[in-house]
């Protein structure tokens, strides 16, 4: 097995950004969903790109976005792979001619297998699998049943939902997927106890990402 890549999404400032690529991060996630407490302008990612050292992979978070939208994000920001978090088709992730993936989230009766078998055929590069929540899109914090997951897909399978610097060497071990993400598991808390979006703990970070990459 592969020793899992990290992506770190959700990251609003600079200085998260840059923290996340030191700490070993392999890619880190920009969301354009506007309702999200994470989301960025263009203006305010392409500050967080330009931040980061080379090599690490600038994804784009997408939730049925109009075309128009997105190409306008693509203008402004260099994204290496954009993330399509909603109800996107197939036909809508090829239309931009980037490297896409698509997320499926876990809902009763989600089938993984089929799904991978119908965005692979359109050209996705993964599957992110994530928690189903009703009413939230993502970044929900909860976990899924990982059991659900089949052992072979026809594209590379990104585990998503729930996850934190205690419990990703257990969905490592568990899921063996292509790559893991997180996003609100390595946020900071406020003085309510409560996490505050957007904002990144370095220590969780870090721990998440040696957790992650411990394997076997
Ligand atoms: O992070 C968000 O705010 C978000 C908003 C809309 C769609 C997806 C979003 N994030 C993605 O959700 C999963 C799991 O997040 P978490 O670790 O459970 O907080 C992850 O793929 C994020 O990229």
């Amino acid at each position: 097995m592969n020793t899992p890549r990290v992506k770190i999404c959700g990251i609003t400032r600079p200085e998260d950004g840059h923290q996340a690529a030191l700490a070993g991060a392999d890619a880190i996630g920009l969301v354009f969903h506007p309702a999200s407490p994470r989301y960025v302008t263009p203006r305010q990612a392409a500050a967080i790109a330009a931040a980061l050292p080379p090599l690490v992979t600038t994804v784009g978070l997408f939730v049925d976005a109009a075309p128009d939208s997105v190409a306008a994000v693509l203008d402004q920001v260099p994204l290496d792979l954009l993330q399509f978090h909603g109800d996107e088709t197939p036909e809508y992730g090829a239309a931009f001619r980037r490297p896409w993936i698509k997320a499926l989230r876990m809902r009763d009766g989600a089938d993984p297998a089929a799904e991978a078998e119908r965005y692979a055929a359109a050209g996705a590069r993964g599957l992110l699998v994530d928690s189903y929540v009703p009413g939230v899109p993502g970044g929900t914090g909860e976990r899924f049943d990982w059991s659900r997951l089949p052992g072979d897909l026809a594209l590379p399978l990104i585990l998503a939902g729930g996850l934190d610097p205690d419990n990703v060497a257990e969905a490592v071990r568990a899921v063996r997927p292509w790559a893991v993400d997180v996003s609100g598991g390595v946020e900071a808390f406020g003085e309510d106890g409560r996490r505050l979006g957007g904002i990144k703990d370095p220590r969780a970070v870090t721990a998440f990402i040696r957790a992650a990459k411990a394997w076997p």
